[in-house]
């Protein structure tokens, strides 16, 4: 039989708009989570990266908004108190934010996006946008592992690893806080793990759009 609010087609409901995806991805320091989205973001090219501002200085090989706005204390400081940050926090004795214009854009465009922020700016996000925020945390498959791959990347010197190493045991405390979790020991099977954990969050009912209209009728 045909079901009521199909035969009276106008009066169907319609659909709610697709709700973009905030995935954030945090991590102790070194455990991969750059690397895995940029992976995500290379076999997927609609999504969007959230640019963060940091007070830290420019390794070699970054650039200004594309891995960071590098900005002084005073500016990092400025945005906080004017609002333009959506969450921020200090890491590592050091400012870092993520600016909310962007983020405001692409959920009004339906868009998805990667933050690769630490467990505070987590809770704050989530709290900001508890409808829009699917969190992964990724862990080291050791300690020892973990300061490899610091020392590895090159890009820090022996006392800023030291330092990471020591705030590794305090961000890896709040595991739990997230939705997923995942031990990144072979790296494309963590991207592989990301990416059904993006794909799942996409098709929750509260995000479709363009199902067939017939789903109208059905609703309770
Ligand atoms: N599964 C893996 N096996 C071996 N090396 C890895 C693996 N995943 C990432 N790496 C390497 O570990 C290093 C740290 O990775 P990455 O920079 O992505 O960490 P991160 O969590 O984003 O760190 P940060 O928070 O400091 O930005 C890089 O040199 C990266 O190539
Ligand atoms: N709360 C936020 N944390 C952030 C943000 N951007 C990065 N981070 C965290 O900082 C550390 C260090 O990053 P690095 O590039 O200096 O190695 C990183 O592990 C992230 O967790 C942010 O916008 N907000």
């Amino acid at each position: 039989m045909t079901p009521s609010r199909e035969r009276h087609g106008p009066s169907a409901r319609p659909h709610v708009a697709r709700r973009g995806v905030c995935l954030v991805i945090s991590a102790p320091s070194g455990a991969g989570k750059s690397t895995i989205a940029n992976a995500l973001r290379a076999a997927e090219p609609q999504l969007l990266h959230s640019v963060s501002v940091t007070t830290r200085q420019p390794r070699p090989g970054e650039s200004e908004g594309v891995h960071y706005h590098f900005r002084t204390m005073e500016q990092f400081e400025q945005m906080a108190a004017t609002g333009d940050l959506l969450e921020w926090a200090t890491v590592f004795g050091r400012g870092y934010g993520t600016p909310r214009g962007p983020v405001e854009a692409a959920l009004a465009e339906g868009r998805d996006m990667v933050f690769d922020i630490d467990w505070q700016g987590h809770r704050q996000i989530r709290a900001a946008l508890p409808d829009d925020v699917i969190s992964l945390f990724v862990l080291p498959p050791s300690l020892a592992e973990l300061e490899r791959r610091l020392h590895g990347r090159a890009s820090d010197h022996a006392e800023e690893i030291a330092r990471r190493m020591t705030a590794a045991r305090d961000e890896i405390a709040h595991w739990r806080e997230f939705d997923h979790v995942i031990v990144n020991t072979d790296l494309d099977q963590a991207i592989a793990e990301a990416r059904s954990i993006l794909v799942a969050a996409r098709l929750q009912t509260a995000r479709q759009k363009g199902l067939p209209t017939f789903v109208a009728s059905f609703e309770g």
